[in-house]
């Protein structure tokens, strides 16, 4: 197997957008959770997209992830790697979107990376470096809110430069309205002054379609799905891709009772729990139990195993912004933020265990967790339930044929959780 793209992830959630966006895009991708082991049973694929859990770890690991990564990446012939980040650009001062792009630049001997987390699709756009979300800069967007790292500046020239070792400069839309080849001339006036990532404007697919021709010049992008976008229509429009027919491992179907788990504390989220009331039975956990210790956790399966014959059950243990500030006074917000993880962690096992083979995750720190306990080494992608979530269909777990949903926090509409479960028979 010759990989036309090699791609790491820095969170499984935004792995299975990527793995989503690149197969509707005509690549057969395949999602693995970490560095796949020799003896993974891979299909012949086009794209793989590692994904880590790297976002919100000290940045020293998770560079030494990346690069564990790539190696495996570039071994199977992938001379493009793109490193997925969140379209929010979720990180802080401190990394790691700016010490792994370095390892990797450095890694992959490139002068100057192409940078944007533009995804027009979900409302992602870049104008003059700065991030909107919907019609708003970041700042001023929920993700201002995040429990993990929250959001104050939408100049991502900035943001970049507090947390790379390179000078980062910007490619802005008027130069990408003129086309590949201006691209290609701003990139080399950038490298010739020693700037070495180019956080690069896109407003609408046409722009990362640009963005895409001129990065397979290179050997490494930073990026939403939007570049993934870009980089698998430009790998198709040059011939170097045969286009696959998307949605490939949707089979039969999976049956048997099934749950949803929301960890994310986002507005789009609680706004689709509050919806879930109508259509099936809702458990909120109290945050404050669950770091008290496993009781809460044990409560919870018990409801569910009253419930779970009857129908979809959904347990949360998401709350308002506000009370997540409260929460992470009292207990810190890395311990607070991990004892729930865990948690749902161990709710997924004990569903699982009782039968669930259709589970509905959202949260990317929570995603993580559950599909690191649930021993899930990789995913084929299916039906696309909101634009960034596909139904996954796992591969080589312990469980057997198992369906997921893993929705990233802000991803999918007011009724995502029953149209989820509507696409995962
Ligand atoms: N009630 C709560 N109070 C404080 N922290 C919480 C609460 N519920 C969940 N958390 C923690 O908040 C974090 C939410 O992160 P997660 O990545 O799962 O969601 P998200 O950030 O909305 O999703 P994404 O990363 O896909 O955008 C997790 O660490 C989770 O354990
Ligand atoms: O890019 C996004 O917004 C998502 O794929 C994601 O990474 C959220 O965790």
């Amino acid at each position: 197997m010759k990989l036309s793209l090699g791609c790491i992830a820095d969170d499984y959630t935004g792995a299975s957008d990527l793995a989503n966006t690149l197969t509707r895009s005509g690549l057969r991708t395949v999602q693995t959770i970490g560095v796949p082991s020799d003896d993974l049973a891979l299909p012949e694929v086009d794209a793989v997209v590692v994904s880590l859990k790297s976002r919100s770890i000290e940045a020293g690991l998770a560079v030494t992830r990346s690069r564990a990564a790539e190696k495996w990446l570039r071994g199977r012939g992938a001379g493009h790697v793109l490193f997925k980040i969140c379209s929010t650009f979720d990180s802080t001062d401190a990394g790691n979107i700016g010490p792994v792009m370095d390892a990797l630049r450095a890694d992959s001997g490139e002068t100057i990376v192409l940078v944007t987390p533009a995804f027009p699709e979900t409302g992602r756009t870049v104008y003059q470096g700065n991030l909107f979300v919907g019609s708003v800069p970041l700042n001023e967007s929920p993700l201002k809110d995040h429990p993990l790292n929250p959001m104050h500046d939408s100049n991502l020239v900035r943001v970049l430069a507090r947390q790379s070792q390179t000078k980062v400069g910007l490619l802005d839309l008027a130069t990408l309205a003129r086309g590949a080849d201006a691209v290609r001339e701003r990139l080399a006036d950038l490298a010739a002054k020693n700037i070495g990532a180019a956080i690069v404007d896109a407003v609408f697919d046409r722009d990362l379609e640009t963005i895409g021709t001129v990065a397979l010049d290179h050997r490494l992008s930073v990026g939403a799905s939007g570049i993934g976008l870009g980089l698998a229509r430009a790998l198709v429009a040059s011939g170097k891709v045969k286009p696959a027919f998307a949605g490939a491992a949707s089979g039969a179907p999976v049956g048997g009772p099934a749950a949803c788990l929301a960890g994310s504390c986002s507005q789009a989220t609680l706004a689709q729990i509050a919806n879930a009331e109508k259509s099936m039975a809702v458990l909120h956990l109290d945050p404050e139990q669950i770091i008290a210790g496993p009781g809460e956790a044990r409560r919870a399966l018990a409801w569910a195993s009253d419930r779970i014959s009857d129908g979809p059950i959904l347990i949360a243990s998401s709350s308002t912004p506000d009370q997540v500030a409260a929460l992470q006074s009292r207990h810190g917000r890395d311990a607070a933020g991990h004892a729930i993880e865990q948690a749902m962690a161990d709710l997924a096992e004990g569903l699982v265990r009782s039968g669930v083979r259709r589970l509905v995750v959202a949260g990317g720190e929570t995603s993580g967790a559950v599909v690191d306990r649930l021993r899930i080494p990789g995913f084929l992608v299916g039906a696309e339930i909101a634009a960034g979530v596909p139904v996954l269909s796992a591969v080589g777990a312990d469980s057997g044929e198992m369906l997921l949903a893993l929705k990233s926090g802000n991803f999918g509409g007011p009724e995502f959780f029953s149209d989820a479960l509507k696409l995962m028979r």
